[in-house]
């Protein structure tokens, strides 16, 4: 399949987005008519700088308010047509797209229409062009695709057919099952958007928050794999209207689309038959677990968090062959302690253990995840890295492997017994920059074969935050994303968007109490939360009493429960997190976020820092 994106899904000039487009390897364009207007070269120098790029021009568009108008206003609609047809042809795009009018002077009359359409398709065919019509959402009359497809076979011209867009048709819970009878050759276009569900105005909704494929929640496989069935042989192209890609370094966001549609091609393959697709990527090796997460730290930082190490009960069994890096670990949870972070802590890089990570590596490279050079890795063994889009390096790996990463590493102990209970890590949670979020929840997903889950929004006291987590359907590989439904005001919280690691334990009041003897600077729940809790819940006296004496948050799904208390912030940025799920608690305690932002808030004040 042609894959081919629209210039409005991209943010700089019309020069800027072409570069962006070829350089991700799309091999078409849709050129959107305010990105020409705005451009210094002319139609036929846009036509060779696309032909340099190896860009095919697949679409011209807008036309707006053509159909279903008085005749005079429809005489001035064909000359201003005939205006746009010839610049089409001196870009050389074979296809002009016409949307469903919004125009006040149209009227209700599908045989007016069909036939203005009739005489706008004379006129495109003249110039040895085709006009692809698309119901808009919000057109005056024409609102579904059934009705826009009614207009193009009453009006019955060789150059007239129709153009689909996911967006208009899921938007309005539409769906394509009428779409099979249709004659193929009046399929002339297709363009593919998701979104997240949202309740507002569809015009608004389209404007601002439309997504690639595999960042909302639109059935995108499901949709394509109908429009390709009934026969629709042109390219797959992006169509997305959004406020964050707009103003994204266009080279990024390009990339980021490209990652969209292989991993969309990748399930349509999967889906049906496969027809004139590259080869998809490899598989996904079902994610196994975390082979260990880096904690990347300044010299205050790294010996906070190496002492809350020691207190939260890891020993350090082991040190680098040759970069200033400890390994600390308990049960099969494996921290890595990097010494050589600019600022702060951060979760610097996590690895994914795998039973394939040679495969996963290549499935990452076909998914567009940027490669990191080796020396930015920890690992010496032959580690492949990529870059999140947050800038985490991702790693894959098998722990038990002969030559493995835990080789580079002196070892100097063992972990020994689980001295507080901790068994595992159980998720990560990763604070998202603004316009990184959706980017991130398709790169994992893409990569790992995981789907978003437990999506919320939350009235955290620094601002609205959102959170989804992503993982594999053996929740092995668990994924917290999070960050602010807002661009971040000046107003700072003392602790910005810190990052958590996450353990697991099957007892969590023996691991507190554990905790507590070590003297781990663990987090004072305010009494308020547990008084609140009890209105709520109705709790056993006894484990409320134990909950506020330790410190631990509570979270309840029917009868599947969830512990978790907290570390204070760890230098800058961080924390760790004990968790005990129970009857299969599939959650991460979200409603309790900002309880816990707000007293480590407090407890960042009371500590004098900042
Ligand atoms: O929002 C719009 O006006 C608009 C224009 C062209 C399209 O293809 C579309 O889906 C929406
Ligand atoms: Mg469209």
């Amino acid at each position: 399949m042609r894959r081919s994106i629209a210039t409005v899904c991209l943010s700089g000039t019309l020069e800027d987005k072409l570069s962006a487009a070829a350089a991700a390897g799309f091999d078409g364009v849709e050129i959107f008519e305010n990105d020409l207007l705005a451009c210094p070269l002319s139609p036929e120098q846009v036509a060779a700088r696309c032909a340099d790029l190896g860009l095919a021009i697949e679409l011209y568009q807008p036309f707006r308010d053509f159909e279903a108008v008085p005749a005079e206003l429809h005489r001035r609609n064909l000359r201003r047509a005939g205006h746009k047809f010839a610049l089409a042809r001196r870009l050389g795009a074979g296809t002009v797209l016409v949307c469903s009018t919004v125009a006040p002077e149209a009227v209700d009359d599908d045989d007016l229409a069909a036939g203005q359409l009739r005489a706008l398709a004379d006129l495109a065919a003249e110039h040895g062009l085709r006009v692809a019509y698309e119901a808009l959402a919000w057109g005056r009359f024409v609102r579904t695709w059934e009705r826009s497809a009614d207009l193009v076979l009453r009006a019955d011209h060789p150059a007239l057919g129709l153009c689909l867009d996911s967006f208009h048709v899921l938007s309005r819970g539409g769906d394509l099952a009428g779409l099979a009878g249709f004659p193929a050759e009046k399929l002339f276009f297709l363009q593919l958007a998701d979104a997240p569900h949202l309740r507002m105005d569809v015009l608004q909704w389209s404007r601002h928050h439309r997504l690639f494929p595999g960042q909302g929640a639109f059935d995108l496989t499901g949709f394509t794999s109908q429009v390709l069935a009934a026969g629709y042989p042109g390219p797959l192209s992006l169509e997305v209207f959004n406020d964050v890609f707009r103003q994204a370094p266009p080279d990024r966001a390009a990339v980021d689309a490209m990652r969209s549609l292989v991993a969309l091609e990748e399930r349509l393959v999967r889906h049906g038959p496969a027809r004139g697709y590259a080869t998809p990527p490899p598989a996904a090796p079902a994610p196994e677990g975390f082979a260990f997460v880096e904690l990347a730290a300044d010299a205050e930082s790294g010996t906070a968090a190496a002492r809350a190490l020691a207190a939260t009960g890891f020993a350090h069994i082991g040190q680098h062959r040759s970069k200033p890096v400890q390994l600390w670990q308990q049960g099969e949870a494996r921290v890595l302690l990097n010494a050589t972070g600019t600022a702060g802590a951060a979760i610097g890089a996590f690895a994914v253990e795998t039973g394939d990570p040679e495969r996963a590596a290549r499935r990452a490279t076909a998914l567009l995840a940027p490669a990191l050079p080796r020396t930015r890795g920890t690992a010496e063994a032959d580690l492949t890295s990529v870059a999140a889009p947050d800038g985490t390096a991702v790693f894959f790996c098998r722990t038990g492997a002969p030559d493995g990463w835990l080789g580079d590493f002196i070892l100097s102990g063992t972990p020994g017994p689980a001295r507080t209970g901790i068994t595992a890590i159980d998720h990560l949670a990763l604070s998202q920059p603004f316009d990184a979020f959706d980017e991130a929840t398709l790169f994992y997903r893409s990569l790992f074969g995981l789907e978003p889950e437990h999506d919320a929004e939350l009235a955290a006291p620094f601002g609205l935050v959102r959170s989804r987590a992503v993982t594999d359907p053996g929740r092995l590989l668990r994924l917290l994303l999070d960050g602010t439904l807002l661009r971040r005001g000046a107003w700072a919280p003392a602790v910005p968007d810190p990052q958590h690691v996450a353990f697991a334990t099957d007892d969590i009041f023996r691991t507190a109490r554990a905790l507590r003897d070590r003297g781990a600077p663990l987090l004072d729940v305010p009494a308020n939360y547990y008084d609140d809790l009890d209105a709520r819940l109705a709790l056993d006296p006894a484990l409320l009493a134990a909950l506020r004496e330790h410190n631990v948050l509570y979270d309840r799904d029917g009868d599947a429960e969830y512990f978790h208390l907290c570390t204070e912030i760890l230098g800058s940025r961080i924390f760790f997190e004990i968790v005990q799920r129970s009857a299969g608690y599939t959650g991460y305690g979200t409603a309790n976020a900002p309880v816990r932002m707000a007293a480590h808030r407090a407890a960042h004040s009371r500590s004098g820092l900042r």
